[in-house]
């Protein structure tokens, strides 16, 4: 039986979605989001952790605007990720969107769940982003097709040690795993923890098909429908 992990942008969902409907709503909400909220411990713990990356203590205006640089540079920071996460919290219980998910990735989580296969996510969005992202999919609550959920708190996602990590966290041979991305450095990091890779090439997200040396030697699909979980 295989154990699915799983990127979300550019894999399960666009790209587009991310950049052009997620991030500037965080870019705007950014600035009324830290004036309400900055006492609380959580908010706090993130805001210092941007101050002090920028050269110590700063006042929250210059954190904001860093962080808007940030998401400008699509920086794939913790602190910005942790942030953003808390600002989309309001806007999908707002309803003001719903999250972005291909069609054939919804029903091939919804088959691989069915079929008994344990299935869990590692993105650079926050834990907490991620289960909004999949709880609020236009395809509906897919949040209880995982059973794990994993970001860059256990490391960076083109670092082959945060796949270890993973792989003691979800208790089974790396063997077991697949790992399903959109970018192969990523997928480079997991085969060298072991685990299979599937390159997702969604051509709405990559006009040119990766093909040849492009792949990096990673099995490549441009749908889930082609991915064979007995193919190892
Ligand atoms: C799930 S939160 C929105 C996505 C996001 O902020 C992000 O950086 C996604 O990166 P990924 O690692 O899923 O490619
Ligand atoms: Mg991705």
């Amino acid at each position: 039986m295989k154990t699915i992990l799983t990127d979300i942008e550019g894999t399960t969902s666009s790209i587009s979605f991310v950049k052009d409907v997620l991030f500037p709503y965080a870019r705007k909400a950014l600035p009324g989001f830290v004036a309400a909220r900055a006492r609380e411990p959580e908010v706090r713990r993130w805001l210092d952790a941007v101050a002090t990356e920028i050269g110590g203590a700063c006042q929250d205006d210059l954190v904001v605007e860093t962080l808007q640089g940030w998401i400008d540079a699509d920086r794939k920071h913790t602190a910005l990720k942790a942030l953003q996460g808390m600002v989309w919290k309001d806007g999908y219980g707002r309803a003001d969107f719903r999250a972005h998910i291909y069609p054939d990735a919804a029903d091939a989580l919804r088959r691989w769940h069915a079929a008994g296969h344990s299935m869990s996510v590692y993105s650079s969005g926050s834990v907490p982003a991620q289960k909004l992202f999949f709880g609020n999919s236009a395809a509906g609550d897919l949040q209880p097709l995982f059973s794990q959920w994993f970001d860059t708190e256990v490391g960076g996602k083109r670092e082959a040690d945060s796949y270890r990590r993973i792989v003691a966290a979800l208790g089974v041979p790396a063997g077991d795993v697949l790992f399903l991305s959109d970018v192969v450095e990523e997928l480079d990091a997991a085969r060298e923890a072991g685990l299979g890779t599937v390159l997702v090439d969604r051509r709405e997200d990559y006009p040119q098909p990766r093909l040849g040396a492009d792949t990096g030697g990673h099995r490549r699909v441009e749908t889930f429908d082609a991915i064979d979980l007995a193919a190892g």
